[in-house]
């Protein structure tokens, strides 16, 4: 973990060196087109290989697809309590991401030419659900319900089963969203078969989810092939704390995020310099209560970090710099601060919103843009699972109006088949 203070001369280099987490390590983007390409090329037998490196399972192609018995297994071991709180949050998420259908738009404008825009579901999406280091039946849920509620046709999800084991919680967590198309693969091979189709994976129009670099990389390289959403990789939190922030309640904060992944990143920002010791002081204390100590300390190690400012607004504009997947504002009115925030994933107001409810339970999406992406991307939405046609239908006597200009801006570009196909339409006087 690095101190950082705005008011030293290296600020801004230790910043930029920060924030350098952001690029993609070249060996990865490197490793990741090999795996496309050969996946792309060799189909299944790529994939089957693959899962044999990464995930120490030896396949078949057959076994590649989840059988209905195995989902039957897998809720058989549910326990009641965690399928009670799964059909809570696949409510509280379906409710909010309802609340996103866009309305189609139609009107006549005063030349009589009718214009619209149409909302449509698209065909066939692969869900990509995280399983290398940790399960996530929460992330079956944010990926399959917005695109059950945009009303996608086929929905094909793949998830790795590393050492064998497929988590019976993902398969419990897709029973309760209605998936049934389940592939037992992950990384790159995952994304690459999903964009480019094998014998038993059919190809799909669109890959969403959270994963690793591997992951994030590949749908970066497999964009315009497919579609994509965003580029949801290693998870992040910047958090602005006040001086009367609980440490405790931050340490935790910090590390929700860091026990993710290696690659996590966590940045405390704040105005008070004994807030910030007692949160380091916390954090080496409650790693040591972590289960997942080794990859949090390793994050937390490599990328975490503390920077005291001077006021609140020297905060904002470091959280605007970062673009964090996930910003909490843990003050006692987030508001003034809210109000000056233009580039997060998701913000989480005040102490009682700890990021790690909105993971699993409020209803707005957990996957998020990462990397500084939130400059230009958002979170996966209902939107992800849509696409827009546009129409118009020109009547005989607007033809006639506007025809000529549309005429005489096809000249002016040089393009006489343009020209001619409205002029031999207008009527000869
Ligand atoms: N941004 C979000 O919305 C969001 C949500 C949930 C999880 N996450 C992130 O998802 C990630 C999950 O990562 P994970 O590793 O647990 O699972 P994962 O499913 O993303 O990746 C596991 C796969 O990575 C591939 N892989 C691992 N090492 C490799 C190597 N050396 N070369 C090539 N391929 C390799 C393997 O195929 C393996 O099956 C974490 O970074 C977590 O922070 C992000
Ligand atoms: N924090 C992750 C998004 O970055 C999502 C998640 C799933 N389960 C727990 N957390
Ligand atoms: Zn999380």
């Amino acid at each position: 973990m690095k101190t950082l203070s705005t008011t030293t001369p290296s600020f801004e280099a230790d910043f930029t060196a920060l924030l350098a987490r952001a690029s993609v390590a070249p060996e990865v983007s490197g490793v990741v087109r090999e795996i496309i390409e050969r996946v792309r090329t060799e189909g299944d037998v790529a994939l089957l290989d693959y899962i044999a490196r990464f995930d120490k399972q030896t396949l078949t192609a057959e076994s590649l697809r989840v059988t209905a018995e195995e989902i039957e297994a897998a809720l058989a071991q549910t326990p009641e309590v965690l399928s009670e709180a799964l059909a809570i949050a696949a409510r509280r998420i379906e409710l909010f991401h309802k609340t996103q259908l866009p309305r189609d738009i139609e009107f006549t404008d005063e030349a009589g030419i009718t214009c619209g825009m149409r909302w449509g579901a698209l065909d066939a999406v692969g869900l990509y659900v995280p399983g290398g280091k940790a399960a996530y039946p929460s992330s079956v849920l944010m990926n399959a319900i917005p695109a059950k509620v945009a009303g996608v046709g086929r929905i094909a999800m793949v998830v790795p089963a590393p050492g064998r084991v497929l988590n019976p919680y993902v398969l419990a967590a897709a029973h309760a969203a209605g998936i049934t198309e389940i592939y037992r693969v992950g990384g790159a091979q995952a994304v690459a078969a999903l964009a480019y189709g094998t014998a038993t994976i059919k190809r799909v129009d669109r890959i969403v989810g959270p994963g690793n670099a591997y992951v994030a990389e590949a749908k970066r390289q497999v964009f315009g092939q497919v579609g994509i959403d965003s580029i949801a990789g290693p998870s992040e939190v910047l958090i602005i704390a006040d001086e009367g922030a609980d440490p405790t309640q931050l340490a935790y904060d910090l590390l929700a995020q860091a026990e993710h992944d290696e690659d996590a990143q966590s940045i405390l920002v704040t105005t008070s310099a004994s807030l910030a010791e007692a949160v380091a002081n916390e954090v080496t204390r409650a790693l040591e209560t972590l289960p997942r100590k080794q990859i949090a300390r390793t994050s937390w190690d490599r990328h975490g970090a503390i920077i005291l400012v001077q006021d609140e607004d020297e905060a904002v504009d470091i959280a605007n710099r970062v673009a964090p997947e996930h910003l909490q504002l843990m003050l006692i009115d987030p508001a003034p601060i809210f109000s000056k925030v233009r580039h997060a994933g998701a913000v989480f107001l005040g102490r009682n919103t700890p990021e790690a409810m909105g993971d699993y339970i409020i209803g707005p999406n957990h996957v998020l843009p990462t990397s500084g992406t939130a400059r230009f991307a958002s979170g996966l939405s209902v939107y992800d699972f849509m696409k827009r046609t546009t129409y118009a239908a020109v009547p005989g006597q607007a033809l006639a109006a506007l025809g000529p200009h549309a005429v005489t801006l096809a000249k002016a570009e040089g393009l006489t088949a343009h020209a001619q196909s409205i002029a031999v339409r207008l009527p000869k006087d």
